[in-house]
């Protein structure tokens, strides 16, 4: 047993809160699951009493291998397990999770079956737990846990893990646990990371970390590694580009963009491969638990200590050992290093090999350009890994760490092969501003103008961050054009053949397996992580300086501007349908002429008429009539539709009863004491509602009423050979001559 099992599973047996930190690789997942079968089986928790535990995760990888672990250990039991992750079958698990005991799950999906799912029930919840919570906080969670908590009855068991607590995680702790015991078990040691872990660190300038990172593969090819990049589009492109550069070692990379079964395919590869190296984001840097991890190597610079903790730790886990490179730029360095000096993790320097500086020494950047030049879909990959390096770099926090202004980005944009740097708006912004306060400086009084630098930077990233979101809701993607191309590559020189295909037009459109890769339906999610996170599409918030042509002419008066897009217009129409007011209804005689509905007549012809009561009784009675033939259309109108309506839904259960039948439940519920469920059926989860008892063969019985009995081939036989007793059968030969056609008659007669 390790540490941190040793003390949290006699509490958890218990049924005390527990709020649980230690180190990465420790064993926390156990400590969690043991206490939670072990309390299910003690109270006999069966199918009937529904949802027991729920266990959330930040994310899917995370909730797959805890729930592959729940099912490795809870083999003896019969409880149900669900994986409700997103990006699966909605249908499918709204039918599945109201029959699930255990359900490991992530937080936003949770949430949407809790608000949507008519038969989730967690009235009787006996256990959360919250694996790397800081982490579910981080990614932007705090509102949906906060809505899932309140959504949970009180009086259960909770218990929060992870190998760094922050204060939003005590935050949570006061919220959601009671008494709980804080089980610390590293908080005394002398480092923060495992003992087997050697961590190096070396400084290289960025526009070099490509070609060393390059080197490096090439010089442990039979070493299994994890190069963490700050962003998506980053990942993309580094892992695009070596492939092409065939490293002589397998490469997979991961990340939040792509769709979920390409995701789960890369874990399952990477876990089974012996050497390779899998460039990701940060999705991968908690709980994921490779066998045989040698290297992480960490090529973009970690927003924090607590992130850096967390990446190294997908190596020496358990009793392993391994290795972490940790590449920082020049200045980077003294504020990152302070930082995990005081989060005790022991770091030791390593100096890049003279040779490697050596410019003489082709780079790989020629190798790039080339790449560049010959695949515009490279090409357009790179300028979007460019921009979002520099905007990951902006947006961070720690400004003692971070400064984009000290980065050089044409050196960079040549190491990824571009032919120049994209223009972008923000870090210009940024230049000038410092220039600006470089000059005041010298008057101002210091501390008011750090206070008001760091509003004025705060106040600039949410401009950013909303205008992002505005982008993202419009769909476009911000993709260089040519004169931007153009004028970041200075455009007043001649231009090369190769500067000319750089700036070819339609180079916005990936080919079609880029596009597969890619998960579009995320797209529009708001970005969850600060920086470079899971989710992060974050590079269209920047636009590449314009050119500001002067058109001559007058100039259009505001108010005449017509609009362009569709949805301009559509919003233009909808604003004047409003304000237009309600029409009137006119009635056209035979000549033409429109009149009002009712119009008034003159008294004198109105008196003619009759006294006005009974007049006015005349033209009730007359528009009642009216009203009741109205009424009856509009009855059985309605009732048409109804019929309709009523037809359609059952024929789309008829489809779902038949998709049922046929479909493949997959991947998402296992019965853990299937006694067939072994380890060597790899990933069949698939689900046999024959394994469920009680309620749910009562369920059955209930369905059976509105549907036929399916019907056993015993059945079927059975009732053949009675219906072939009840039919009776004359068999004859076909009749030759007069007398035996006679004799057949009479035969069919009964005579
Ligand atoms: N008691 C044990 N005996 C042997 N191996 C164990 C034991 N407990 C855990 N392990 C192994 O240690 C590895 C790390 O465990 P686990 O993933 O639970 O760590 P963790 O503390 O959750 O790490 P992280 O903080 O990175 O999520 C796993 O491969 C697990 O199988």
């Amino acid at each position: 047993m390790t540490d941190i099992q040793r003390k949290a599973l006699p509490l958890g047996l218990c049924g005390k809160d527990i709020l649980g930190a230690a180190k990465t690789g420790s064993g926390k997942t156990l400590a969690f699951l043991v206490p939670m079968i072990e309390m299910l089986y003690r109270q006999k928790w069966g199918p009937q009493d529904g949802l027991g535990a729920l266990i959330i995760s930040p994310t899917r990888e995370l909730a797959v291998q805890i729930f592959e672990v729940l099912r490795k250990i809870g083999r003896e039991h019969s409880f149900s397990a669900g994986l409700i992750i997103g990006g699966k079958d909605w249908k499918i698990e709204r039918e599945l999770i109201s029959k699930m005991n255990i359900l490991v799950c992530t937080p936003g999906r949770l949430l949407q079956h809790m608000d949507q799912s008519a038969g989730f029930n967690c009235d009787l919840l006996q256990l959360l737990v919250l694996d790397e919570a800081d982490r579910i906080l981080d990614m932007g969670f705090k509102k949906t846990i906060n809505a899932i908590v309140e959504n949970l009855p009180p009086q259960r068991q909770t218990m929060l893990f992870s190998a760094t607590q922050t204060k939003s995680v005590k935050d949570l702790a006061r919220l959601s646990l009671k008494d709980p015991e804080y089980v610390a078990v590293h908080e005394k040691s002398e480092h923060a990371t495992p003992k087997n872990l050697s961590q190096y660190y070396m400084v290289v300038p960025l526009q070099q970390k490509l070609d060393v990172m390059f080197n490096f593969i090439k010089t442990h090819l039979t070493a299994k590694g994890i190069v963490f990049l700050s962003s998506c589009k980053q990942v993309r492109f580094v892992f695009e580009t070596f492939c092409k550069m065939h490293p002589g070692v397998p490469l997979l990379h991961l990340h939040g963009k792509q769709k979920q079964q390409k995701r789960a395919e890369t874990y399952a590869k990477f876990a089974a491969q012996k050497a390779a190296y899998l460039f990701c984001t940060d999705i991968a840097a908690r709980g994921l638990d490779f066998a045989a991890v040698n290297w992480v190597i960490q090529l973009d610079c970690p927003e924090d200590p607590e992130t850096y903790i967390h990446r190294v730790g997908r190596t020496a886990r358990y009793e392993a050992s391994g290795q972490a490179m940790l590449m920082l730029c020049p200045s980077e360095e003294t504020g990152m290093i302070q930082g995990l000096e005081r989060a005790k993790v022991p770091i030791q320097e390593v100096k890049l090999k003279q040779d490697a500086k050596d410019v003489k020494k082709e780079p790989i950047q020629k190798q790039m350009q080339r790449l560049c030049f010959n695949d515009p879909e490279i090409k357009y990959l790179g300028q979007k890994a460019f921009i979002s390096y520099m905007r990951s770099v902006y947006l961070q926090k720690d400004k003692t760490v971070f400064d984009v202004n000290a980065l050089p980005a044409e050196e960079f944009a040549a190491s990824l092969g571009l032919p120049g740097a994209p223009k972008i708006k923000f870090v210009e912004k940024s230049k000038a501003k410092n220039a600006v306060r470089g000059s005041q400086k010298k008057s101002s009084d210091d501390e008011d103008e750090s206070a008001d630098e760091q509003e004025e930077e705060e106040e600039e990233r949410s401009k950013v961050k909303a205008l992002d979101a505005k982008k993202k809701k419009s769909k476009k993607e911000v993709v260089p054009e040519d004169e931007e191309d153009a004028e970041a590559t200075g455009s007043k020189q001649v231009k090369s053949k190769i500067e000319k295909m750089f700036n070819r037009k339609n180079q916005s459109v990936l080919a079609d397996h880029y596009t597969k890769l890619v998960d579009h339906d995320n797209d529009n999610k708001a970005a969850k992580a600060r920086t470079g996170g899971d989710d992060n599409d974050d590079d269209d918030i920047f636009t590449i300086k314009r050119a500001d042509h002067d058109l001559g002419g007058d100039e259009i008066p505001e108010d005449t501007v017509l609009p362009t897009s569709k949805r301009q217009q559509r919003m233009s129409k909808l604003e004047k349908t409003k304000n237009q007011g309600q029409g009137n209804k006119l009635l056209f005689d035979e000549d033409g002429q429109a009149h009002e509905l009712y119009e008034l007549e003159d008294e004198a012809s109105f008196h003619a008429k009759g006294d006005a009561l009974s007049q006015q009784k005349e033209f009730l009675e007359k528009e009642k009539k009216v009203m009741d033939r109205a009424d009856v259309v509009d009855k059985s109108t309605a009732k048409e539709k109804l019929r309709e309506k009523k037809a359609k839904r059952k024929q789309r259960e008829r489809e779902d009863m038949m998709d049922e039948d046929s479909e493949d439940d997959g991947e998402m519920v296992v019965t853990l004491g299937n006694p067939d469920d072994s380890d060597d059926q790899g990933d069949d989860y698939s689900m046999d509602e024959d394994n469920y008892s009680g309620d749910d063969n009562s369920d059955n019985e209930d369905d059976d009423e509105e549907t036929p009995k399916k019907r056993g081939w015993w059945q079927d036989k059975a009732d053949a050979e009675e219906s072939k007793k009840k039919r009776k059968v004359v068999e004859v030969d076909e009749p030759q001559t007069l007398a035996e056609q006679e004799a057949l008659a009479l035969k069919l007669l009964g005579l």
